[in-house]
């Protein structure tokens, strides 16, 4: 594949956890199929999950140029790594990864390797220490934040949010609205800010963290966010007034899915961290069309004893068919003998399957699935609309409440359970969604998913020529100089 004079070297750095290993790995790939070098420096807990449970190693060794590199991101080996505990994570790099980070990248990525050395970094967002190094080395960096444009736009805003008074929150009306993000001003209530903006006290180690990291990705060469123009267009004009290089590079799963189509390799992509149970595809073959709702919450929520029965309550006295994932690590440690999820739904055995990790983007594009349950993280949101899958959301933390309320008030793609979790709010809402609404919401789900297949036209078509419609941006090794 002809790459033209220079031959860049990008190195790309995820924030080490799935949901945003997922995305950065398809960004990789990408570049990978279009002919750059590319060295994924993935943790080393995280290399070795991934590695057992993937044939990612496989599936790699057919681009030349790229390599997978690990560092350690600090903490052991027993440490569960959930939502819960997330700010060990945030820990552990700045003490370990960031001085070998350094140290890589004073040596430009060359030890015994013979590709060229490392001429840009894509790092996550959530690792500012990365900008630090990268313009200290010389290196251009851009920041990739996993997460969806009206998050970003909120954590940026969270400077004029305390100017204005609005936060630290006071008082307990949760719905009242939040005047001071430009542009959200008329439907974006109190409970509908990020997590780590809800806070009562500005000492609040989340938001610290989540400000700093968000107001330093200015001195970053370029933004790219993993969205599309037809979905968060006028929440990206603002940010654009801040960071004008502001490149959407989304949906990324779609993205690689067409382009390894069109390679006439397989489009089959995992980067799970957990074996896929594929006997989930084989159950969901055998249910009628549209007639299953899925229930998945990601990889980091932790939900209580309590929850897990008004979930279960819920679902199967919604009469509904469902698909629900599991994690043995879901659930929270509590004392005592308890029944099993299995055993809780013997009810509902006929219609309903348990699975610990689903191949999550098959069975959102399963003709029997028929709604999604979801946390809201954004890699699960991005998933459902592009297969035209309408949702209910039960946001957990970070982006995920905001992005709940872009799904049901914005886009109209469903509604909104967050704070609450209760069998019988749980069993109308699916009720809603699998039969009452079912027709009016799958019909707008479907023209979402016409928009976000237009744009996979325009991104990524080709390793030689730059195609802007509308602002979108072809990120080929041409176009990278152009950023940069
Ligand atoms: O059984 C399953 C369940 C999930 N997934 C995949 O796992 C990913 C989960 O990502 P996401 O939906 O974004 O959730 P989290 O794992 O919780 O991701 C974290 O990272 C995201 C991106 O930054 C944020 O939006 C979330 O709030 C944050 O919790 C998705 O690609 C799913 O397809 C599977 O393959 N099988
Ligand atoms: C724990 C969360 C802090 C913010 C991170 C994030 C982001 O805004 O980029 C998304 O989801 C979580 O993994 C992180």
């Amino acid at each position: 594949m002809d790459q033209g004079p220079v031959s860049p070297h990008v190195l790309i750095f995820p924030f080490p956890s799935q949901g945003h290993v997922n995305s950065m790995l398809k960004l990789a790939e990408l570049l990978s199929v279009v002919g750059l070098h590319v060295t994924f420096l993935n943790s080393d807990y995280n290399q070795h999950r991934l590695f057992l449970h993937t044939d990612i190693q496989t599936r790699f060794s057919r681009y030349p140029g790229f390599r997978f590199q690990t560092i350690s991101d600090g903490l052991t080996t027993d440490h569960p790594r959930t939502g819960e505990r997330v700010m060990d994570l945030f820990e552990g790099l700045k003490a370990t990864a960031k001085p070998i980070f350094r140290e890589l990248m004073i040596s430009r990525g060359q030890g015994s390797d013979t590709r060229p050395p490392v001429s840009c970094i894509i790092a996550d967002g959530m690792m500012s220490f990365t900008i630090d190094i990268a313009n200290e080395v010389g290196i251009p960096i851009i920041s990739f934040r996993t997460v969806s444009a009206c998050s970003f736009w909120a954590y940026f805003s969270a400077l004029k949010l305390i100017e204005s008074g609005e936060l630290p929150l006071k008082g307990n009306d949760m719905d009242q609205l939040v005047t001071s993000i430009p542009g959200m001003e008329g439907f974006l209530r109190k409970r509908d800010l990020p997590s780590l903006l809800r806070v009562s006290n500005l000492d609040d180690e989340g938001l610290l963290l989540v400000t700093k990291e968000t107001q330093q990705t200015p001195r970053a060469h370029a933004l790219i966010l993993n969205t599309f123009e037809d979905l968060e267009g006028p929440i990206l004009g603002q940010i654009r007034n801040h960071c004008p290089k502001t490149y959407t590079i989304g949906p990324l799963h779609a993205h690689l899915k067409t382009r390894l189509a069109s390679e006439s390799t397989t489009s089959q992509s995992s980067n799970s961290f957990r074996q896929e149970d594929r006997s989930c595809i084989a159950w969901l073959d055998h249910q009628p069309s549209k007639s299953v709702i899925y229930v998945s919450f990601g990889s980091m929520v932790v939900i209580s004893r309590k929850q897990l029965i008004e979930f279960c309550y819920g679902l199967v006295n919604s009469s509904s068919r469902f698909l629900w994932v599991i994690r043995t690590d879901s659930l929270a440690e509590e004392d005592g003998e308890h029944q099993t999820p299995a055993e809780l739904m013997e009810g509902a055995k006929e219609r309903s399957y348990i699975v610990e990790w689903a191949p999550q983007e098959e069975v959102l594009a399963h003709p029997a699935v028929g709604g999604f349950l979801t946390h809201s993280g954004w890699n699960s949101t991005l998933e459902s609309i592009c297969a035209g899958v309408p949702m209910i959301c039960w946001p957990y933390f970070a982006d995920q409440q905001i992005n709940s309320r872009f799904v049901s008030h914005v886009w109209k793609l469903g509604s909104d359970m967050k704070d609450t979790c209760d069998r019988l709010i749980v069993e109308k809402m699916v009720r809603d969604l699998m039969e009452e609404r079912k027709d009016e919401l799958l019909e707008t789900a479907d023209m979402m998913a016409t928009r976000a297949r237009k744009c996979l036209k325009y991104i990524w078509v080709s390793s030689t020529t730059i195609t802007e419609p509308d602002g979108r941006r072809n990120l080929s090794h041409r176009h990278l100089n152009v950023i940069l």
